[in-house]
């Protein structure tokens, strides 16, 4: 008989995310991103970062403070650079599985990429007009949003 408690496709994927919001060099939020095809294939994933070239040691991490001064202006959000580090193929009807609910801005590009679904696992942002916009957005455009449902499994990976 088979074994019986392998990972659901919605564990491992966004297990995945999560994994991937490890290799973040932000000291407040860690974000992390995975794309899978309709067959659950995955196509691409990210993390929160400085674009490459600039520095992670030499551009700031603050929050507050003169804006060029913060971190806000720079840094990659999880789901673009998962959406631009695909290296093949299309990424319509695609779903994204993401450990924070999407910004407007990455809203635009995953709704322009052809992602057909969201599975979001955090909404700590959902009072700011960044997140309003998005869920404006996202159902305008006909993409699902799901909250990822927490099975409370505990992964431990010796690395
Ligand atoms: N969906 C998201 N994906 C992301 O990759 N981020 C990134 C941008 C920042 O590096 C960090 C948020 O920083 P903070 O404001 O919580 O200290 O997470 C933020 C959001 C929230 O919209
Ligand atoms: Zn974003």
């Amino acid at each position: 008989m088979k074994r019986q408690d392998y990972l659901s496709w919605d564990e491992y994927f966004m297990g995945i995310a999560h994994l991937s919001a490890r290799r973040s060099k932000d000291p407040s939020t860690q974000v992390g991103a995975c794309i899978v095809s309709e067959e659950n294939k995955i196509l691409s994933v990210g993390y929160n970062g400085m674009p490459t070239g600039c520095s992670d040691d030499d551009m700031p991490w603050d929050r507050e403070g003169d804006f060029l001064e913060t971190k806000y202006p720079f840094v990659c959000h999880a789901e673009l650079n998962a959406i631009l580090n695909r290296s093949t193929g299309s990424l319509k009807n695609a779903r994204i599985y993401v450990s924070l609910f999407p910004c407007n801005e990455c809203a635009k590009a995953i709704i322009q990429s052809g992602i057909k679904e969201v599975i979001y696992g955090d909404d700590k942002y959902a009072d700011t007009d960044g997140v309003r916009a998005s869920k404006k957005m996202f159902n305008m455009a006909g993409v699902k949003l799901r909250r990822y449902e927490n099975t409370n499994r505990l992964v431990k990976i010796e690395l």
